[in-house]
């Protein structure tokens, strides 16, 4: 067994810009069904990713086709520039929650165990399992079995396991599934910690798009396999803040008047009983034009202005818009 030789786990992030991950290509048949299709991003070093898309979009395979589970039948994964089947050591992966935790083993010995599988031991591992259950809010779970913590802590083992091994990049599949607020929140915050402090690139599976605003430095989403957007997170905001508009009506759409807006060719969301209307456009004129209906169905406006966005309503936006085209 080797000695654990991390000086200090907590390492200051540094060399930003190295492209840590690169995905060229990849290409993923599950028989005559093309789950993965021609799809190219890369990672920067001590970032967090997004990997986002709807159900079945292709983002396990991807993940699986990275940690080399999966065997894809065109492209390539380069971790720091070497093909990532000779460098599965340089990766940690959480799939499905908490599937990788030993019920009737207490946290502690989960991370030691985990970190003996990939030949990890000694003192210094010892101190390290010490500093990160301290850092994950454990310390005083330590010597419980999981089975008895409560799901939000069972999480922040699992989280927990995948850098005991002090890899540089991090997959996680769906990390805060099924988690009260305050794990949540815990959880949020050790992302966040664990890519800048750790310098640790973070590449992150969800289908929870809060999360994705407060963490993800860069997104790549998916749809039907392919990839439809690939970003950062600032540039998406900005990019979509300057198109969404919040106009505040006189008085509530009756339903002839929802269904008259429905028609025409804009993304209309209706709000408070029909009282507001957010709408996003694609080219500025366009509001002109909108409010131009509204004066022909006798809709009067008492206030317009531009809204910050959220980033579910851009995920949607650019899903939706691969799926209708
Ligand atoms: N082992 C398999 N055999 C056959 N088809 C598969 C297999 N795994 C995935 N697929 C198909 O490949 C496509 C992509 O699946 P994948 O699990 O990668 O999507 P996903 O984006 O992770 O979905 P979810 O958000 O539901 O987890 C889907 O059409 C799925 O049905």
């Amino acid at each position: 067994m080797t000695e654990y030789c991390i000086n200090d786990i907590f390492r200051k992030k540094g060399d930003d810009g190295i492209g840590v991950l690169e995905v060229t290509n990849l290409t993923k048949y599950y028989g005559k069904v093309k789950a993965v299709d021609d799809i190219s991003f890369s990672i920067e070093r001590g970032k967090i990713c997004g990997i986002l898309g709807p159900n079945g979009s292709g983002k396990t395979t991807t993940i699986k086709s990275i940690c080399n589970l999966i065997i894809p039948d065109k492209g390539t994964i380069k971790i720091f520039g070497k093909d990532n089947r000779k460098a599965t050591n340089h990766i940690s992966a959480l799939f499905e929650g908490t599937r990788n935790l030993y019920w009737r083993l207490t946290p502690r010995e989960n991370l030691r165990y985990f970190a003996g599988i990939r030949g990890i031991g000694g003192k210094a591992l010892e101190k390290n399992i010490d500093i990160l259950l301290d850092r994950f809010n454990l310390t005083d779970k330590r010597d419980v079995m999981v089975n008895n913590l409560s799901r939000g802590m069972q999480q922040k083992v699992a989280i927990a396991m995948t850098l005991i091994c002090d890899t540089e990049i991090v997959l996680l599949d769906e990390p805060t599934l099924g988690l009260d607020v305050q794990s949540y929140l815990d959880i949020k915050n050790i992302l966040i910690d664990t890519a800048s402090n750790m310098d640790k690139t973070i590449l992150l599976s969800t289908h929870n798009m809060a999360l994705v605003q407060d963490v993800c430095d860069d997104v790549v989403i998916l749809s039907k396999g392919k990839k439809v957007a690939e970003d950062s997170m600032e540039k998406l905001l900005n990019m979509f803040k300057s198109m969404t508009y919040e106009i505040i009506l006189a008085e509530s759409l009756s339903p002839e008047n929802k269904e008259h807006l429905s028609r025409l060719n804009y993304e209309f969301y209706i709000i408070n009983d029909g009282s507001k209307i957010e709408i996003d456009i694609f080219d500025f004129h366009d509001i002109y034009k909108i409010i131009e209906e509204l004066k022909n169905i006798n809709i009067f406006i008492k206030e317009i202005k531009q809204k910050d966005v959220n980033f579910e309503r851009i995920y949607l936006s650019l899903t939706d818009e691969e799926v209708n085209s």
